[in-house]
């Protein structure tokens, strides 16, 4: 006769059937669990009724030992033991809620415990009220791990920068705080850490502490908390929280729900959860999925209408969005002082000084030490941007940080499929903020301010330059009669650079038309006209 062992997850009720259950099959129920309680959905109740399994002897003696402390661990311990026993534990592949719409999918009151698991919420909706931290950028001072391409204090100024983005934070303490090495387990040597702490304990206004790192491992958070006292946040987790608070299309809070899955993922350790999370992941993607291909569907109209398009890149906070703005005129286009201010792609229409109309594209901007899991989520929307015919890169030339912030996008762009050949001109802006470079090193950049729209013009002409070059169009001169067919026919066409009726003869007009060579083709097949390049 087999003994049997039943650990329950939900509900006292549940247990009372499998031990129902046990007995019609004449099992010996020698031990009968109950560990938590926890609403059910559709891959708790899979789970759960795996979960009751047979446990041989050895084991149930470790497990009894790990249950007797706290019923978290217990129901870890055992979830991790009977990971081995039970047989994979399969979701149904269809169910109803594979037609959920979107905002179900983002709305998920089930998920959001998870979320609130780990905290994610709260630094970016400000729960809680104000939220004073202490930011800590460790700094590895010698030996392998020293960076050369940047210092300590420009990371602590972009992590105080990062960190006061999020509204209701304020940064009350800042240090660079030096390491021999990175990946300890506490990251800070143990008298380090002692200061540390007083200092933030002593400091009534301290709630959280930024450690500027890129993701830290849930083991080391928790430890940390426990010396601490107070949360303990890392890059990943507030740039997830700048992006919950500035996402606003339902895209741009798709793409932010599935950053977030990795780290959650990390911070998880039920079974039920793992699985709550990894569904949740299909989900999203089947969204994004479904909306890339209305996007798609947008991008092949955009080609069919041969509307040239130009994608703005650059790290967070260069001006992109400002830059756009100045060239034009769209008063949607708002710079902000913000880290990660645009997250959704949006297009803005001008025309060039030739008269051809483009349209410009504002991207999310980059940034380093982030998880790539983090940029991968925005991937989709940044590869239907940068699929554009020119690439302007904005970097800001005021900043020390010039070069490695140069490099992280360069980096990032390198990851993304851009279309071999695609012109990328360079726009090194705020130049009103004082220049850090030489002229050597700004040789093929535009130096411009889009504040102060100064250089814009210069930069104008190097964009359409490139549109021209890469969409096949020329400037051609014509001399018509005024007034004439051709004139009409060329206006209708892609629009006319120049009209200038001849100052000693006004029966004529000189022109400059931009044309493809089939609109020449056309146009001279038409009205028999010659035209100069
Ligand atoms: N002095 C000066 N400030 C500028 C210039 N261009 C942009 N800024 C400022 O820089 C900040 C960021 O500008 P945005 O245009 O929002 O930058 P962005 O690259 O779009 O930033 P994200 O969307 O957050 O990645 C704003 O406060 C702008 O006013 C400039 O030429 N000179
Ligand atoms: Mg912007």
């Amino acid at each position: 006769m087999a003994l049997l062992k039943i650990f329950r997850l939900n509900t006292q009720a549940c247990l009372r059937d499998d031990l129902v259950k046990a007995s019609n099959h004449k099992y010996t129920v020698s031990r009968s669990i109950f560990c938590s309680s926890h609403e059910s959905s559709r891959e708790h109740k899979v789970l759960h009724q795996s979960l009751a399994t047979v446990v041989n002897n050895t084991r149930w003696n470790k497990l009894r030992n790990d249950i007797s402390r706290t019923h978290t661990r217990s129901f870890v311990t055992s979830t991790v033991l009977f990971r081995k026993k039970v047989s994979r534990v399969k979701i149904p592949e269809k169910s109803a809620d594979d037609n959920l719409s979107e905002d179900e999918i983002l709305n998920d009151p089930q998920f959001e415990s998870l979320r609130n698991q780990s905290r994610l919420q709260a630094l970016a909706t400000g729960v809680g009220g104000q939220v004073g931290v202490m930011v800590l950028q460790p700094w590895v001072k010698w030996g392998p791990q020293k960076r050369t391409d940047t210092s300590g204090q420009l990371m602590l100024q972009e992590a105080v920068a990062l960190v006061s983005t999020l509204p209701l934070v304020s940064v009350v303490t800042q240090e660079v705080v030096s390491l021999q090495s990175l990946g300890k387990r506490m990251v800070f040597g143990s008298g380090t850490l002692e200061r540390l702490v007083n200092e933030a304990r002593a400091n009534k206004s301290i709630s959280c502490i930024f450690i500027s790192l890129d993701i830290m491992k849930r083991s080391q958070i928790e430890e940390l908390e426990a010396a601490f006292g107070m949360r303990i946040m890392d890059r990943y987790s507030v740039v997830l929280s700048i992006f919950h608070q500035h996402a606003r299309t339902k895209e741009a809070r798709l793409q932010v729900a599935l950053a977030e899955l990795p780290y959650i993922k990390k911070r998880v350790t039920y079974e039920r959860d793992k699985l709550m999370v990894a569904e949740r992941e299909k989900r999203l993607k089947a969204a994004l999925t479904k909306l890339a291909g209305i996007r798609a569907h947008v991008r092949a109209n955009r080609a069919k209408s041969s509307l040239p398009t130009i994608a703005v890149v650059g790290y967070t906070n260069a001006g992109k969005t400002s830059l756009i703005r100045a060239i034009t005129q769209d008063s949607r286009a708002e710079g902000r002082n913000q880290l990660f201010a645009t997250l959704d792609v949006t297009a803005h229409g001008c025309r060039l000084p030739c008269g051809v109309e483009v349209a410009f594209i504002d991207t999310v901007g980059f940034i380093q030490d982030i998880p790539t899991d983090l940029v991968a989520s925005f991937k989709a929307t940044l590869e239907d941007a940068i699929f554009s015919d020119v690439v302007v890169h904005v970097r800001d030339v005021s900043h020390p940080d010039y070069e490695l912030q140069g490099a992280t996008v360069s980096s990032t762009l390198g990851s993304l499929p851009l279309p071999s050949g695609t012109p990328v001109i360079t726009a090194a802006n705020k130049m009103d903020l004082g220049i850090t470079r030489s002229p050597e090193q700004l040789a093929d950049a535009y130096v411009v301010s889009a504040t102060r729209e100064e250089g814009i013009e210069d930069l104008l002409m190097a964009i359409q330059n490139e549109v021209l070059k890469v969409t096949g169009r020329k400037l051609w001169k014509f001399t018509l009669s005024t007034g004439s067919d051709q004139i009409q026919w060329l206006r209708g066409a892609t629009g006319l650079v120049q009209e200038e009726i001849d100052e000693a003869n006004p029966q004529i007009t000189h022109v400059v038309a931009v044309l493809t060579d089939q609109e020449l083709a056309a146009f001279t097949k038409n009205f028999e006209v010659k035209g100069k390049k």
